[in-house]
């Protein structure tokens, strides 16, 4: 999993006009999450969801679903379902590689519905970067039509923030953001 993210991220890169190694280098060294995902059959599904509207904190997913079915993407103002293939991987963007490109890449709004019958499982890989190392936008991808969007931060302190203040939804990274930005003005007022 590590190498295929490495791949993407080659490529991404590229699509960016940056050198090839530009997010192969960021990410070689990486704290990332292996996470199994379960979701037990429900007698309402109706009325509750697997995984609950979110963008993922991180910076890429990649996700292997069973052939149950339940992953859904909103796009174009409607949700539509991730159809599961055979040998084939979810590719998501996250928000820590939206902050990366100065928001050029946009964290996919995502969900996950369960079902009466079967019992679901999906396999996350999250691509992290390195908890301590600086999350900044590459200088080519900032100019003076294309503002900085997101302060510096760590991986550790949004992992933080999502796990200890703020459930991942739809705005994790305009409400981190603001966090941030306020940490930063208490510390300045403490002489
Ligand atoms: O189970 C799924 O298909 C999605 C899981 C998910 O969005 C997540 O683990 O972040
Ligand atoms: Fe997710």
């Amino acid at each position: 999993m590590n190498k295929v993210s490495q791949e993407i991220m080659g490529l991404l890169g590229i699509s960016l006009g940056l050198d090839q190694a530009y997010f192969k280098d960021f990410f070689e060294q990486n704290d990332s999450i292996l996470r199994l995902n379960h979701y037990p059959p429900c007698q309402k599904p109706e009325l509750t969801l697997g995984t609950g509207p979110h963008t993922d904190p991180t910076s890429l997913t990649i996700l292997h679903q069973d052939q149950v079915g339940g992953l859904q993407v909103f796009a174009d103002e409607k949700w539509h379902s991730v159809a599961p293939i055979p040998g084939a991987f979810v590719v998501n963007v996250g928000d820590t590689f939206m902050a990366l490109t100065n928001g050029f890449y946009k964290s996919c709004l995502h969900r996950a519905v369960v079902n009466t019958e079967t019992v679901r499982k999906s396999l996350a890989f999250f691509l992290c970067p390195k908890l301590e190392r600086p999350v900044t936008p590459a200088a080519g991808l900032v100019n003076a039509e294309n503002p900085r969007k997101y302060p510096d931060f760590t991986w550790a302190a949004l992992l933080k923030f999502t796990q200890n203040h703020y459930r991942a939804d739809m705005k994790t990274l305009v409400a981190f953001s603001k966090w941030v930005q306020e940490q930063e003005s208490n510390n300045k007022l403490i002489p």
